[in-house]
């Protein structure tokens, strides 16, 4: 069952209207027309300043095994319409057995730091290819970048102690689990309790033990020094199953037999009650009897908040073990990150950028082939500048806040970077894996160059994003005419 559902292809795993829209094109003949199309969220997660790119290279995997095979052209064929005639021509379905895709595909590096408008990935390529990927290219980034953001959030909190992923047993599924522990991994958690991820995602494992290895014995103490003799070189005994101050005293005394037998045990685990007074109470037992080294771990419902609050209580915590609110990203369960057509290029060979109006300004969507400019000076991230590609960047080096454009800032004599990488090229993936460790040091070197009031977990200060100048007035312009061109049609109609 398992190998069957996450056999390749995966062609199918699209919502059906994508092939509904192809199958139109087709018929069209405007399967070929280029196009680009950019995906985005608005607001970064959580209420928070930012997010933290990431699923890139699932995406880029699953890019390359697309391909209709002939038992997804079976199953097309078996659909139906309202007269229960098929859906779809045979014809179409013999194009999409052939069809291997050639587009192009820019996309910020994993574990950059992005702001809501800037495209974190732009597909370019025939309309018919670009818009059936919009659904799994939406699966695969909008969730690891959540829990990637989760992370970074987690661990700011933190600080220098290392957070502990223990979701699995929470997570939605084994997919959701398995991506959840290399976004987390790459927003700054130290490891994972999920075995399958430390083998297939290289990522560090770790464990404790639980409840039910004291509970199976008749005396904690017996399953402190048990445990001990089982695995002298990893022991952090969990303290609380029924008296946690009495727990660390036990553990003490195993502690010390370990020393006794050349082992020093790691630490101990507290996971229930207070766990500011617990762990103050539980670092002075531990430094008294001799093990001023011992880390305490803590469990138990935590979050960047709850992290925040402990250490404003003075809790003597060093290792966060965080499950629940990490991998299901309690708070915000969803990244709401869109995918939008910006242009579309005419029989002449010219590109016309589309625009979607709204009510709603932050939901007017970007036209143009996008690109986004990074400003820094002195290692600190300064502003971000939305640009045309196919314009350039406009002289006045100024961005325009799209939200409210009387906010202006020029960003002039500081080193720019542009975030967009071309990843693949013609249906081609053009980059290597990258190895996650770098991914992971690359969110932390960012994070770190963001003005922590930027970092704020509550109310954040806004980091400047805007259009470049150009761009805002084309699109103003567009808006206009769009508006204009809807106005004449309504007094035409009535
Ligand atoms: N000093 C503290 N300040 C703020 N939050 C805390 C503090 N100590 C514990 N917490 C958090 O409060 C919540 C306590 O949850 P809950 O009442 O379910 O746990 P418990 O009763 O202590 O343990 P359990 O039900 O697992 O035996 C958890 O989210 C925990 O992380
Ligand atoms: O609390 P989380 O952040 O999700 O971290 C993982 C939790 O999983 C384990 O217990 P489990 O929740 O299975 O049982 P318990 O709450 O009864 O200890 C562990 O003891 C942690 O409390
Ligand atoms: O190793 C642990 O302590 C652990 C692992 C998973 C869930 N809770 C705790
Ligand atoms: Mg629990």
């Amino acid at each position: 069952m398992i190998d069957e559902l996450y056999k390749p292809p995966l062609a199918l795993l699209t919502d059906l209207y994508q092939l509904t829209m192809a199958y139109g094109y087709w018929k069209l003949g405007r399967a070929d027309q280029q196009a680009v199309f950019h995906l985005f969220f608005r607001k970064p997660p959580f209420q928070g300043g930012y997010a933290v790119a990431a699923g890139l290279e699932q995406a880029l995997q699953y890019l390359q095994q697309f391909r209709f095979d002939s038992s997804d052209l079976e199953y097309l064929a078996s659909l139906t319409g309202n007269d229960d005639a098929p859906l779809f021509d045979q014809q179409f379905l013999d194009y999409l057995g052939q069809l291997r895709l050639s587009v192009d595909i820019d996309a910020v590096p994993e574990g950059t730091v992005v702001f809501g408008q800037e495209p974190l990935l732009k597909v370019r390529g025939p309309i018919l290819q670009c818009q059936l990927l919009e659904t799994p290219l939406l699966n695969l980034i909008n969730f690891q970048t959540l829990i990637a953001t989760k992370s970074a959030r987690i661990t700011t909190a933190a600080g220098d102690d290392p957070v502990l992923e223990f979701g699995l047993r929470r997570a939605q599924g084994i997919d959701g689990a398995l991506s959840a522990s290399r976004a987390a991994y790459i927003g700054g958690s130290a490891a994972t309790s999920n075995v399958l991820a430390g083998k297939l995602l290289g990522i560090p494992v770790k464990g404790t033990h639980a409840h039910s290895w004291v509970m199976s014995f008749d005396t904690e103490a017996e399953a402190f020094a048990q445990y001990a003799a089982a695995m002298p070189n990893n022991c952090v005994f969990l303290v609380d199953t029924y008296d946690t101050l009495d727990g660390v005293r036990q553990a003490c005394e195993v502690g010390k037999q370990l020393r006794r037998q050349g082992h020093e045990m790691v630490g101990i685990r507290l996971d229930s009650g207070d766990l500011a007074y617990l762990s103050i109470e539980a670092r002075q037992i531990l430094d008294e009897a001799g093990f001023p080294q011992a880390a305490i771990v803590a469990s138990n419902d935590i979050d960047e908040n709850i992290i925040a609050s402990l250490k404003s209580q003075g809790s003597q915590i060093t290792i966060w073990g965080i499950g629940t609110k990490l991998v299901t990203a309690f708070d915000q369960p969803a990244l709401g990150g869109v995918y939008k057509l910006a242009a579309t290029q005419q029989a002449d060979g010219t590109w016309q950028p589309k625009i979607k109006l709204s009510e709603q300004a932050i939901k007017t969507s970007i036209p143009g082939s996008l690109q986004v400019r990074r400003y820094h000076s002195d290692g600190q991230m300064l502003g971000d500048m939305i640009f045309d590609e196919l314009h350039g960047v406009d002289p006045r080096a100024m961005i325009v806040d799209s939200k409210d454009p009387t906010r202006r800032k020029r960003l002039t004599h500081f080193t720019a970077t542009d975030l967009l990488e071309n990843v693949m090229q013609a249906g081609q993936r053009v980059q290597p894996e990258e190895a996650l460790t770098a991914i992971r040091q690359r969110a932390r070197q960012q994070l770190a160059s963001l003005h922590p009031t930027i970092r704020r977990f509550m109310n954040p200060h806004e980091y400047p994003v805007g259009l470049d100048i150009g761009l805002h007035e084309r699109r103003d312009h567009m808006i206009q005419e769009a508006r204009q061109s809807q106005w004449q049609g309504k007094e035409r109609t009535s």
